[in-house]
């Protein structure tokens, strides 16, 4: 079922700072800001050769990670997001396995413009899961 890692996602406060700080200080390419409000979030990505990090700040006063950066204001890791080839076919299998697929369960369009999907962490040893159709 999983692909490659797409991203590994970092929330942060403030994400001007956050893009500095890679661009500047470690010296890495890094996308401009994409608003993202159907999801609650802003988001940049920082390109590598073997994968890209995001960083995302909230976006509204609904975000999904405005509770995640109560408990870490300085920001911390968020997800990991896996490729996976037909998306509906991978929920469909991971629902049959008992995980708990985020929202409604319909794939919604993520920041690359492909349809993307969240696991709860709960189900993924605390670790919070995209899946990303590509
Ligand atoms: C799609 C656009 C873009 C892209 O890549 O293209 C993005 O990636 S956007 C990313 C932002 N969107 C999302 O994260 C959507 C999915 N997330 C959610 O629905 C929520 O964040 C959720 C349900 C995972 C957690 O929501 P919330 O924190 O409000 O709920 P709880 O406080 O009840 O948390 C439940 C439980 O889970 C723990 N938790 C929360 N977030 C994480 C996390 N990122 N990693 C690991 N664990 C997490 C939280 O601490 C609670 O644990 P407990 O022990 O019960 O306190
Ligand atoms: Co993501």
């Amino acid at each position: 079922m999983l692909g490659r890692v797409n991203h590994v996602a970092i929330a942060v406060p403030d994400l001007a700072a956050a893009t500095a700080a890679y661009r500047d200080t470690l010296g890495a390419t890094v996308s401009a800001p994409q608003a993202l409000p159907e999801h609650g979030v802003t988001v940049v990505f920082v390109e590598l050769p073997n994968t890209k990090i995001e960083l995302l700040q909230p976006l509204g006063t609904d975000s999904p990670i405005a509770a995640f950066l109560e408990k870490s204001p300085s920001g911390g890791m968020h997800h990991i997001c896996y490729e996976v080839g037909d998306i509906l076919v991978a929920r469909d299998q991971l629902i049959r396995g008992g995980a708990r697929v985020l929202g409604n369960g319909q794939p919604k369009i993520g920041a690359h413009g492909k349809p993307v999907l969240f696991l709860h962490p709960k189900d993924f040893f605390g670790t919070l899961i995209e899946l990303e159709q590509v």
